[in-house]
């Protein structure tokens, strides 16, 4: 299980996170919805490791470093690395050996091109491939869907699948919500700081409906246009 339990997080003297108190379990599949600016991939860096926090995040089997997968929005590569010299790095991180790329390669991605050179959506293929080869048991995926073509959604939403059946533990964000619909267990909405409210899948539609009831409508009229 990976519990996150009273986790804070400010930048400078502006609070992001407080108190957040999350827990995940293997199998299954947690979505994060949100305003823009409400905080997720704060809370994705700080569960990655990537952001110093107050407050706990424990992981009940390995170090937790050693088998958590980060997607991050918009993956960057280091200059003059291929695609698959990218993917031989994060295998080397795990020791893992003797990996086919060109079998491995899902999304069929051009492994011999400069990653740095790929598109957004290709980017966002190749860190995920990355992070699959490595066979971690948790999966942080900021916005896995978001800049991806249909096809590669659908390869996604089935790989979502076989790693909740491997028992894996994958937290997502995503604002399309019938993509969440597809894919999560549970969703937490995050607002003010705070996880306002947690539901099972047949009770989305509150979630969806506490974020669309934003009064938008009075502002479009406010907003006047001419
Ligand atoms: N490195 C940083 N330094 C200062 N403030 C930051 C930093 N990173 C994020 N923030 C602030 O933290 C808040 C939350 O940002 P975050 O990126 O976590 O939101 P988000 O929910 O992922 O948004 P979106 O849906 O737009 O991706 C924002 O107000 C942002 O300006």
């Amino acid at each position: 299980m990976l519990s996150i339990t009273n986790l804070s997080k400010s930048y400078r003297k502006k609070q992001i996170l407080s108190a957040i108190e999350l827990q995940f379990n293997p199998g299954e599949i947690h979505g994060i919805v949100g305003e823009n600016g409400a905080g997720k991939t704060t809370l994705f860096k700080c569960i990655a490791g990537l952001e110093s926090h107050e407050g706990n995040i424990q992981y009940t089997s390995v170090n937790i470093k050693n088998t958590i997968g980060f997607l991050e929005t918009n993956p960057e590569f280091l200059s003059k690395i291929t695609g698959k010299e990218y993917l031989q790095l994060l295998c080397n991180a795990r020791n893992i050996k003797d990996v086919n790329f060109e079998a491995q390669n899902i999304f069929e991605l051009p492994l011999k091109q400069y990653a740095e050179t790929y598109s957004t959506g290709m980017k966002k293929k190749l860190a995920l491939t990355g992070v699959l080869l490595q066979n971690n048991n948790i999966f942080i995926l900021d916005e896995p869907f978001n800049g991806v073509d249909i096809h590669s959604n659908l390869i996604i939403k089935e790989l979502l699948k076989s790693l909740k059946e491997k028992g894996k533990i994958i937290v997502l964000s995503s604002h399309i919500f019938s993509t969440l619909e597809d894919t999560c267990d549970y969703l937490h909405y995050l607002k003010d700081e705070k996880i306002k409210k947690t539901v099972k899948k047949e009770n989305f539609s509150i979630i969806e409906n506490l974020m669309k009831d934003a009064g938008f409508k009075e502002k479009i009229k406010n907003f006047n246009i001419k």
